[in-house]
């Protein structure tokens, strides 16, 4: 289980995310709404390990945050900016990458990723593909050591409806057949409602959660 204690974060003396508590159980996802400038990145980035909050506690299982190494293994995070190498083909970013990781895999395990992602140009240059083929291997990277937690920062912007359908479908099995933690951040509504289990909205204004609460959604209190 993934828990977050009474979490805040400050930038000097912006204060962006305050006194955030929920846990969120393995086998759910978990969506991360609120207008821009809310804080959803700021909280992803903490749950990545890639910044430090300015008080509260987190634990992943029995790990606590301050262990960083141990807990790096156990987290796979797709940010919202594409981080991949340009001038490599679509085989070689997942081999490089896969040698950064943990876990072993094979080329042919490796091409399924991708496979499953909906990517199939595995001997192009990463050059040559749109920014949603693009953003497709950045999801297949993020699962190569099997992350027990995924945190998905705008995952499937500029992805097409059909290959978002999929990979919301993969994603859901990831979460109900693996039992992994998901916490998924979207600007579109009809993807948070139709992949997210329970959903936290950040921020002081209602218009999420109203919005959310109307669908029949279940809305955590942080
Ligand atoms: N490194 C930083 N230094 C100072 N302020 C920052 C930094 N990163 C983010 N902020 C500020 O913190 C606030 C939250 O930013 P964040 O990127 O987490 O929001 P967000 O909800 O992800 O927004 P969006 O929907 O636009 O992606 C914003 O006011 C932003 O300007």
């Amino acid at each position: 289980m993934l828990k977050v204690h009474d979490l805040s974060k400050n930038y000097g003396s912006r204060k962006v995310l305050q006194n955030l508590h929920f846990q969120v159980q393995p086998g759910e996802i978990l969506g991360l709404v609120g207008e821009n400038g809310a804080g959803k990145s700021t909280l992803l980035q903490i749950l990545a390990t890639l910044q430090k909050q300015t008080s509260g506690k987190v634990t992943l299982g029995e790990v606590s945050y301050d262990d960083k190494k141990k807990l790096r293994k156990q987290i796979g995070f797709v940010p919202q900016d594409i981080a991949i190498w340009d001038e490599f083909t679509v085989e070689e970013n997942m081999i490089f990458f896969e040698k950064l990781a943990w876990g072993r895999k094979t080329k042919e395990q490796l091409r399924q990723l991708c496979l499953d992602m909906k990517l199939d140009r595995w001997k192009e240059p990463v050059k040559a593909l749109s920014g949603g083929m693009k953003r497709k291997l950045n999801i297949a990277i993020s699962l190569i050591h099997d992350p027990k937690l995924l945190l998905l920062d705008e995952p499937t912007v500029g992805i097409d409806l059909k290959s978002r359908k999929e990979i919301g479908g993969y994603l859901q099995r990831l979460a109900t057949d693996e039992g992994k933690i998901i916490i998924y951040t979207s600007h579109d509504m009809d993807e948070i409602i139709t992949l997210c289990d329970r959903i936290v909205c950040i921020g002081e204004d209602p218009f999420y959660k109203n919005l959310l609460e109307d669908a029949g959604k279940t809305i955590i209190s942080v």
